[in-house]
């Protein structure tokens, strides 16, 4: 049995979460390849170590002092040492690392240290193999993963260990420079691993017991969902649910390989397992109509009125090239007769915005043009609302009930997901209102 950990920075935030991951990590031989994120927060008033890095950098862009913030991060990692009585020469990592910054080492040397420094400590605690992210994960200049040359060097870093530990989060150019990924990305690097070594489990370790039905922010004590397919995970995760990042699917998926979510601070929770089909294990526990909700703020819709818009050829691709000039994303396309809503993270055209009316103006000559901004998105996804006729009725009749207004609405053709616009304001109280019908009462039944 071969299992690939990883331990996000929740679970290597202080010596007494070391201790913790060591436990779980004797505790099964089959847990041979570790991957870990940087130092998490400590407490909610603590700081990520990737975030204090970032903001280092910041600093020496602006040619700021950054010795208060250095020395915070140094002394997060001296303190670690110190209580685990380690031996890893940390004076003259930061004292390599203080002169890279002085000499314009790149933001994405520098972030990448706290998974660095991180896998270093956890080595030595565990008695394990280290393994330079850099000596092993390689990127192309696409910034895609090379699957080939990350195996070939993955297979003769790791050969004759018994165990390694490999920090997340960054990796390396052809040209050897260090790459890191998008934020959360250490979720990725366990993923490629249990790809490479066939692994039978991909065990992501964090402080929730799981995938839990919504975000523990918001609703208090959710329910855990015990098994989730792929599809929905990805759905849940592109949508909000910062558990696992969304790419981290692909390479498991494409081995079949079961993630499994689990709680470091409770590892005997069995926490939730991700896989292709539930379908053998849903005929014995039919599970909720709804699998999870989630969503996000933040977003602006941009809706563009014309009579005979519809029915006029070219109009949505021409609509859509306004947005790709300007490299923006879209989200969705909600389209009623005659009026084409593009929905936009907010963030993506906060410089832009203007200019890309504009070109919607020149363009297409709409009869009108509103933008609303401060937009929620929220997904209700859930494999099995397909098989229950007049679901969407029955959530959007809730949404009438608790008078939220429903700005946007969508359904994915395989019923898998529904995403309701609705305001900012209203975030909180629509997840609440779906999670009290559809999953308390459902349980209290
Ligand atoms: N549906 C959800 N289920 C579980 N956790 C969620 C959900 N939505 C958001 N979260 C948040 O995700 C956090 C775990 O992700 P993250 O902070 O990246 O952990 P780690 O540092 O272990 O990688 C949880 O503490 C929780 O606050
Ligand atoms: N440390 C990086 C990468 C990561 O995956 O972290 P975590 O597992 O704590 O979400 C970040 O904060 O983005």
């Amino acid at each position: 049995m071969i299992k690939v950990a990883k331990f996000g920075g929740s679970s290597v935030a202080n010596a007494v979460q070391f201790a913790k991951v060591k436990k779980i990590v004797e505790a099964d031989p089959g847990r041979k390849f570790i991957v870990t994120s940087a130092c998490g927060k400590e407490s909610s008033d603590d700081h990520k170590v990737t975030d204090l890095l970032y903001l280092i950098e910041a600093h020496v862009r602006y040619h700021v002092s950054y010795d208060s913030l250095f020395q915070a991060v140094q002394d997060k990692y001296e303190k670690i040492k110190k209580d685990l009585g380690l031996t890893t020469d940390l004076d003259h990592e930061f004292a390599m690392i203080r002169k890279l910054i002085d000499a314009n080492v790149s933001t994405d040397y520098l972030v990448s240290r706290g998974e660095y420094l991180t896998g270093r400590l956890l080595a030595e605690y565990l008695g394990a193999a280290f393994v330079d992210a850099a000596e092993v994960m390689s990127f192309r200049y696409d910034g895609s993963i090379d699957m080939a040359v990350t195996g070939e060097k993955l297979e003769k870093a790791a050969a004759g260990a018994d165990r390694i530990v490999i920090p997340g989060f960054y990796g390396a150019m052809p040209n050897g420079a260090i790459k890191v990924m998008t934020r959360g990305g250490s979720d990725i690097t366990g993923a490629v691993i249990a790809n490479l070594v066939d692994a039978d489990v991909y065990e992501n370790w964090t402080d929730v017991s799981g995938f839990l039905v919504a975000d523990p922010r918001i609703i208090e004590h959710p329910l855990r969902i015990p098994r989730i397919t792929y599809n929905e995970l990805r759905e849940m995760s592109y949508m909000g649910a910062n558990v696992l990042h969304d790419d981290a699917v692909f390479p498991v998926r494409q081995k079949n390989i079961p993630i499994n979510i689990r709680n470091t601070n409770d590892p005997d929770n069995p926490g939730t397992m991700i896989m292709e089909d539930c379908s053998e294990m849903d005929a014995l526990e039919p599970p909720h109509v709804i699998t999870g909700i989630t969503g996000r703020k933040g977003f602006t819709s941009i809706n563009v009125i014309k009579a005979h818009s519809s029915t006029e050829v070219g109009f949505l691709r021409k609509l859509l090239d306004a947005f790709e000039k300007y490299n923006v994303s879209v989200e969705s396309v909600p389209v009623t007769v005659d009026t084409f809503s593009v929905i936009v993270q907010s963030h993506a055209v906060d410089q832009n915005l203007y200019e890309i009316v504009s070109e919607i103006k020149n363009t297409l000559q709409p009869d009108d043009l509103r933008i609303e901004e401060h937009l929620s998105q929220i997904a209700v996804v859930g494999r099995e609302m397909r098989n229950r006729p007049g679901m969407s009725g029955a959530l959007l009749s809730e949404f009438g009930n608790h008078a939220i207004n429903i700005r946007t609405i969508s359904q994915s053709c395989d019923e898998l997901t529904i995403v309701v616009g609705v305001n900012d304001s209203d975030f909180e109280k629509a997840i609440h209102a779906i999670y009290d019908k559809f999953i308390s009462e459902e349980k209290n039944k």
